[in-house]
C-alpha cells in the first residue's frame, strides 16, 4: 500500500450513503463481497489466463482484518478463483471464502478445501451434445467452450463479431440447455449452460445471515451479479444498509445503472478497497 492514500468515493444515492455509512462505523458487522472476473480481476480473451489486479489482493487482505468477513462470488469454481486470484494462504484473509459456481460451491481458507454438491446429469449430457450442436448452427470461427466441470461455458469473445456470435448461440443453447435440465446463464461474451437452483443472490444472503452481518458492500461488473444487487436491496428492506458498486465497463451497463457506485473496473475496485482499508485503520 506504500504511503499513497486514496480518497474514499461519495456514492450516488442515499441508500449507498447510509451502506457505507453502516461499512465504516460498525465495520466488525460487515461483509465486503466482491466478484472475480471483470471486478478483481481485468477481462482478458483467455480466462485461463486471467488473473486478480496486481494489487487485488494486498487490497483485500488489508481490509479483511477490519471487516466480519471478505468474500469472492464467483460463477467460476471455486478451486479455479482460488488459483487465479492467488487467494491461498495470505496473511491478513485466512477467514476468505470463495464461493463458487454462483455458490454451489465453497472454499473456505481456514480448512483450504472445497465443498460441493454432486454434479448435476443434465452436464454431462450437454457436455456431449454441444459439439455437434455448434457445428450445426455454423457458430462463428473464435466460438470454444469451456469446460467448468459442474457447468459448460461457450465464449465468443475471440469471434470477430463477438456480440453478434453471442446472438446467434443464445436460442440454440437455451433449447439445449432447458432439454437437459439446466440453465443458461448470459455474462460476458459468454453463455454458461448450468444447473438451476443457486444464484448469487442467494448466496449472497445466506453467507450474510451466517455471518450475521449487519452491513454489506457488493461489486460486481456482469449481469450474474444482478442476482447479488437484488440481494443487497432484499437486505436493506430488511433493515440491513448496503452498498453496490459496479466495476464499470462499456460491455454491461446494466449494473452501473442499478449501483450506488460506480468504479472504473478492477483499478478502480482496489483503489476503492484500499480507501476502505485506510479509513478503516
Ligand atoms: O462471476 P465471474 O467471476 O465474473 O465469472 C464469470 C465468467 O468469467 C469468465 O469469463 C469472463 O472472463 C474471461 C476472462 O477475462 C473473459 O475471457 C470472458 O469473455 C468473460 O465472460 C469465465 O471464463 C466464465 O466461466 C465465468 O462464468
Amino acid at each position: 500500500m506504500g504511503s499513497h492514500t486514496d480518497s474514499l468515493p461519495t456514492p450516488a444515492t442515499p441508500a449507498g450513503r447510509d451502506g457505507l455509512d453502516a461499512i465504516l462505523t460498525r465495520p466488525g458487522r460487515a461483509v465486503l463481497a466482491f466478484d472475480f472476473d471483470g471486478t478483481l480481476a481485468p477481462i482478458v480473451p483467455d480466462p485461463d489466463q486471467a488473473r486478480a489486479h496486481p494489487e487485488a489482493v494486498r487490497a483485500l487482505a488489508a481490509v479483511a482484518p477490519k471487516v466480519a468477513a471478505v468474500a469472492v462470488v464467483t460463477g467460476r469454481p471455486a478451486d479455479v478463483a482460488v488459483r487465479h486470484g492467488g487467494f491461498a494462504d495470505v496473511p491478513g484473509l485466512e477467514h476468505l471464502v470463495v464461493l463458487g459456481h454462483y455458490g454451489a460451491e465453497r472454499w473456505d481458507a481456514r480448512t483450504g478445501t472445497v465443498d460441493a454438491p454432486a454434479a448435476h446429469p443434465g452436464v454431462a449430457a450437454v457436455r456431449a451434445e454441444l459439439p455437434v450442436l455448434l457445428e450445426r448452427i455454423g457458430s462463428r470461427e473464435g466460438t470454444w467452450i469451456e469446460e467448468k466441470g459442474r457447468a459448460v461455458a461457450v465464449h465468443t469473445r475471440r469471434a470477430e463479431d463477438p456480440q453478434a456470435a453471442f446472438e446467434v448461440l443464445r436460442q440454440p443453447l437455451t433449447d439445449l440447455a432447458t432439454r437437459h435440465g439446466l440453465i443458461v446463464e448470459p455474462g460476458r461474451m459468454v453463455l454458461e449452460l448450468r444447473p438451476p437452483g443457486m444464484d448469487k443472490g442467494v448466496a449472497l444472503l445466506e453467507y450474510v445471515r451466517e455471518i450475521g452481518a449487519r452491513a454489506v458492500m457488493y461489486a460486481g461488473d456482469d449481469l450474474g451479479d444482478l442476482s447479488a444487487f437484488a440481494a443487497v436491496d432484499k437486505l436493506r428492506s430488511d433493515g440491513v444498509p448496503g452498498l453496490l458498486v459496479c466495476s464499470g465497463s462499456d460491455e454491461v451497463t446494466e449494473l452501473a445503472k442499478r449501483a450506488d457506485l460506480v468504479v472504473d473496473g478492477p483499478s478502480g475496485v482496489v483503489r476503492l478497497v484500499r480507501s476502505l482499508a485506510q479509513r478503516l485503520a
